[in-house]
């Protein structure tokens, strides 16, 4: 792109250029999302709108190639026939990127032939492709899942884990990365000092060699980094935090591309084979959309994970089976007492004595029930022998009734299971973002890959459904359309008829006149064939296939299309839109398109008008014209430019008496006007004096031709 800075670009002033820095983290990553064209990113800043997304890029490409729209599309029914064209289009994208960048695309000038060629040649081939595969529903599926990449929201700062460095070098380095933002760092010089303040943290990542060997305190957590310490191994939970934020359009683009290459010849993301598409699709199952690791990763972390979350649940059945086990048993013990151990009750040790004597008729049935308590924990939660310890030191030894557990004790077995959980999953955490960081850069370069392909596949897909066709491309003005048809008549009720018509271009029975009057039959069709004119200028010079069978068109570099006035209009209006026909004097190439110009003011002058509008066209070489009118006697009759009739006519009438009418239009032909049908009609449907007198007024229309 040429642009330099933000704040070259029209539409762009200071706050909007330090909104788009703000966002996108520097003015370069903005411009970058500009020069992509990508509107969806744009559009995603607070305070810009999609419109306005579109019309930032419509100025890059101003920018870029020496081409706006504004130029090319000069009249508001020419834009209103491009925004419907963009409209069907984007109804077949996926995605919300492609769906916004297709708004970006423009009709060329002539200038711009090898665009507009190498456009077509890359559509080709989506052409092709989206008749192999736009049935595939997984596609489908898969692409609408796809989207940007966004940045992860930032992982919080650990209080467990922190750095220490033996040098200062990997100090400042590690605060280059801001490692600090995620874990404390520190710089320490001896070891009674690194004892020290290790003390606040369960866990000690060393990186240096100097502590290497040395004697540390049983209960600290000491762990060596083999190497640099990377990112992926001081803080694998951030390196996987951007993987797990886009878990989703990251497997939905590899589950597009595995589609693509499969179904197709499309060697879609070249630079990811087959090996490596696998090896992040595995790594990339193995995280949650959180971070965490999925279930089934690690039998063993699943097993702490389940004894962690159901533990409470455990020891609370446990302890009830218990006591009511010691209940039963002893409901039904009856104890008999000596008459000497009887009289011992009131001897000197008294109760304590009878007490210690019953404890043992107990401490049977409690040991039993206990044991079988720590059974059941044992089983329920597949407990090691090493958790074992910690449920022993959870009951008492000596009898108590009802039985209770030690909530110390139960503190600590949680404790020991979450640290080894911690321990585990930060090991398992590490070879995954390890595998992991190497895929960042592919993966951002894959998403867009694939946004870039839904892209040129909608407009694939759309082409398919229309049945479009790319057409010829030559460098002089004209167009030429064979079986051609609306697009805009698609949802209409009527069967759409196929259409021919060429002006600018030698077809049998012309001469290849630049500039000529369409006349026909009311509803016969006229605007309906200037619109379908409009559509394949502008598809064609965007380098987009066209609807018809077969098209023709020479490069311009403007479309002038008129509508139909709604009547006649008032001096003021009438005056500002003969100004707006004074654009037709330019010597630029340029294709217009005129709907009943008559009507903006009384036929007399309105021919008058006309066949001065239509000399100045035909003055212009590189200008093709067609005018709709039904006065095209009357500005031959103001003219002594040779300009071609062409007609749209209605056959006759059927047998229902109703017009029978042939849409394509016969060159070199005044067409019957509706009024001289609808006094046929009358004429064939009465009888007597009257059909005397509509046959009279017939004889007038039959004499004029
Ligand atoms: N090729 C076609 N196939 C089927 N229907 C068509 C075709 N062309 C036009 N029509 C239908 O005929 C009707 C009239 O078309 P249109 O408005 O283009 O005629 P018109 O000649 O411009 O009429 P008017 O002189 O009243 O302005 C519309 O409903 C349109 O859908």
């Amino acid at each position: 792109m040429h642009v330099n800075g933000l704040i070259e670009l029209p539409g762009i002033g200071e706050k909007i250029s330090n909104k788009l820095i703000d966002h996108f983290g520097s003015e370069r990553a903005a411009l970058e999302v500009l020069r992509r064209h990508d509107v969806a990113s744009l559009s995603a800043v607070p305070g810009i709108s999609e419109k306005y997304a579109v019309s930032l890029i419509h100025e890059v490409i101003a920018q870029e190639e020496g081409a706006s729209i504004e130029d090319f599309l000069q009249t508001p029914e020419a834009f209103n026939v491009y925004d419907k064209i963009v409209g069907l289009m984007r109804s077949y994208a996926h995605t919300s990127y492609s769906r916004a960048k297709l708004s970006t695309y423009i009709p060329y000038p002539s200038n711009k032939a090898d665009r507009i060629r190498a456009i077509q040649a890359e559509l080709k081939g989506y052409i092709e492709l989206a008749k192999k595969l736009g049935n595939d529903v997984e596609l489908s599926a898969a692409l609408k899942k796809a989207r940007y990449l966004k940045e992860p929201s930032k992982v919080a700062k650990s209080r467990d884990r922190a750095i220490f460095t033996d040098n200062k070098k990997d100090y400042d380095r590690l605060l280059g990365e801001h490692i600090d933002r995620y874990l404390d760092v520190y710089c320490i010089e001896n070891m009674g000092e690194l004892v020290d303040v290790a003390k606040g943290y369960s866990q000690s990542l060393i990186l240096g060699s100097k502590f290497a060997g040395a004697d540390f305190p049983e209960d600290m957590n000491v762990d060596f980094s083999e190497g640099a310490g990377e990112a992926w191994w001081l803080v694998p939970e951030v390196v996987i935090s951007f993987f797990a934020a886009n878990k989703e359009p990251i497997e939905a683009s590899l589950e597009a591309i595995r589609i693509i290459r499969s179904k197709s010849d499309l060697n879609i993301c070249n630079y990811l084979d087959d090996a490596k598409m696998l090896e992040l699709s595995q790594e990339m199952g193995r995280i949650t959309p959180e971070g965490e690791l999925e279930l089934g990763v690690d039998p063993e972390i699943d097993r702490l994970k389940s004894v962690l979350m159901r533990y409470n649940e455990v020891l609370k059945a446990a302890l009830k089976k218990a006591n009511a086990d010691l209940h039963d048993r002893m409901e039904n013990n009856t104890v008999t007492l000596k008459g000497s151990q009887l009289l011992g009750m009131f001897g000197e040790k008294g109760e304590a004595g009878l007490k210690g004597m019953l404890e043992k008729e107990v401490a049977k049935a409690y040991v039993e029930v206990v044991g079988e308590a720590k059974s059941f924990i044992k089983e329920q939660l597949a407990l090691k022998p090493f958790e074992m310890q910690h449920v022993d030191l959870m009951f008492n030894d000596d009898i108590v009734y009802p039985i209770e557990l030690n909530y110390r004790a139960v503190d600590g077995f949680k404790n020991a299971v979450n640290r080894q959980l911690v321990k585990r999953s930060l090991d398992i955490k590490r070879n995954s973002a390890k595998r992991l960081s190497k895929f960042e850069a592919v993966c951002k370069d894959m998403v867009r890959d694939t946004l870039e392909f839904d892209t040129y596949f909608a407009i694939g897909l759309f082409a398919l459904d229309y049945d479009l066709r790319l057409p010829a491309v030559n460098g002089h003005a004209g167009i030429r359309v064979t079986d051609g048809y609306n697009i805009f008549l698609r949802d209409h009720a009527q069967k759409v008829e196929p259409v021919s018509y060429a002006v600018g271009i030698k077809v049998k029975d012309t001469k290849g006149e630049r500039v000529v009057i369409l006349s026909g039959v009311n509803s016969g069709g006229k605007t309906t064939m200037l619109d379908l004119l409009a559509q394949v200028v502008i598809l064609g010079q965007m380098g987009f296939p066209v609807p018809a069978g077969s098209a023709e068109i020479g490069l311009v570099d403007e479309l002038l299309y008129f509508s139909k006035s709604k009547g006649t209009l008032t001096a003021g209006a009438f005056e500002t839109t003969i100004k707006g026909f004074s654009r037709v004097v330019s010597k630029n190439s340029k294709v217009v398109l005129v709907d009943e110009l008559e009507s903006i003011t009384e036929p007399g002058a309105s021919a008058k008008i006309i066949a001065g509008i239509l000399e100045t066209l035909y003055d212009n070489d590189c200008s093709v014209a067609v005018f709709v009118s039904h006065l095209a006697e009357q500005i031959r009759e103001n003219t002594k430019y040779s300009i071609r009739v062409d007609g749209i006519e209605a056959k006759g009438l059927d047998a229902n008496l109703n017009l029978i009418v042939d849409r394509t239009p016969r060159y070199n032909y005044l067409a019957k006007s509706t009024p001289e049908l609808i006094v046929e009609r009358l004429t064939r449907s009465s009888d007597g004096d009257k059909k005397e007198f509509y046959q009279k007024l017939l004889a007038k229309f039959k004499s004029k031709n």
